[in-house]
């Protein structure tokens, strides 16, 4: 029997900073056939936010270092703020949203992220295991997308700041034993680009080999990486299709579409 479908996209900091952009990409969504969940990040504006507030924000490796006075702000940012203007934008576009942190429904439970060489604080690591695929099925079942903001728990009552990208990965894994997913990862240029500056350099398909040798190259940097290495991941462990590609062009021909 053909398995039904579903689409995880994850929209970051960059297109939900821009108000006009953001009511773009949820108006593509809102047209999107099949089922969706959406998970969306906001780094770029939970910083602008802590720099508002006297705070400097700290960025290992592209994950926050997350104090308690840091913890504060992005879970009112992310499971506040940012989740439930973009559940209200989707109600007004006809979409039955739900907004969820990872504690709401124990959606998401993880651990603090082990002290190494770096202390990051209040971060959570999660797996496929911590997500609980189950309420997902059942909400998308019942006709209703799943927004997931980057907020997780630990089980014990400590709230968690995760990166987005493993989020969006992690969930389309939790539910490749029983649907046919697709994870676009949708963002503010056409694809993995071979010149970062040039919107018109994009590499329409990457295999892992590839990967590796455009890393190398130094062709990919900064975000582009954890992006590729979750989406790999995902890749690897049952998710049938990986997108990377603008936010405002959904269905579009130019994106890179990752290989096994
Ligand atoms: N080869 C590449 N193609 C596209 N983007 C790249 C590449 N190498 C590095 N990047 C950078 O990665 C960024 C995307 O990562 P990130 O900022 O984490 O995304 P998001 O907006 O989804 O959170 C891009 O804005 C770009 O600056
Ligand atoms: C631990 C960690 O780094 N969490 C991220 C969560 C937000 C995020 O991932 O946002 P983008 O998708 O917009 O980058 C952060 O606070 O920046």
């Amino acid at each position: 029997m053909e398995q039904q479908a579903v689409t995880v996209y994850k929209i970051g900091g960059g297109i939900i900073d821009d108000a006009p952009e953001l009511h773009q990409f949820l108006a593509l969504l809102a047209q999107a056939p099949g089922p969706t969940i959406l998970v969306h990040g906001g780094g770029k504006g939970a910083s602008a936010l802590m720099r508002q507030l006297g705070q400097e924000p700290v960025l290992v490796n592209g994950r926050r270092v997350t104090d308690a006075a840091a913890l504060d702000l992005v879970v009112m940012f992310y499971a506040g703020k940012t989740n439930k203007e973009v559940v209200a934008q989707l109600q007004a576009l006809g979409v039955n949203a739900l907004g969820l942190s990872g504690a709401d429904g124990n959606v998401i439970r993880g651990q603090k992220r082990p002290v190494k060489e770096i202390d990051y604080g209040f971060v959570g690591d999660l797996t496929a295991a911590s997500v609980n695929h189950e309420l997902l099925l059942t909400l998308l079942q019942a006709g209703v997308t799943p927004v997931l903001c980057p907020i997780i728990h630990d089980g014990q009552g400590q709230l968690l700041n995760t990166n987005a990208d493993t989020i969006a990965s992690a969930v389309a894994v939790a539910l490749a034993p029983v649907l046919d997913v697709t994870l676009h990862y949708c963002f503010e240029k056409n694809g993995v680009l071979r010149d970062v500056n040039d919107n018109n350099s994009v590499i329409p398909e990457i295999d892992a080999t590839h990967y590796a040798e455009l890393r190398a190259q130094g062709v990919i940097a900064d975000g582009m990486l954890p992006k590729l290495e979750n989406a790999f991941a995902a890749l690897g462990a049952g998710v049938r299709r990986v997108i990377i590609g603008h936010a405002l062009r959904l269905g579009s021909d130019v994106q890179t579409v990752l290989t096994t």
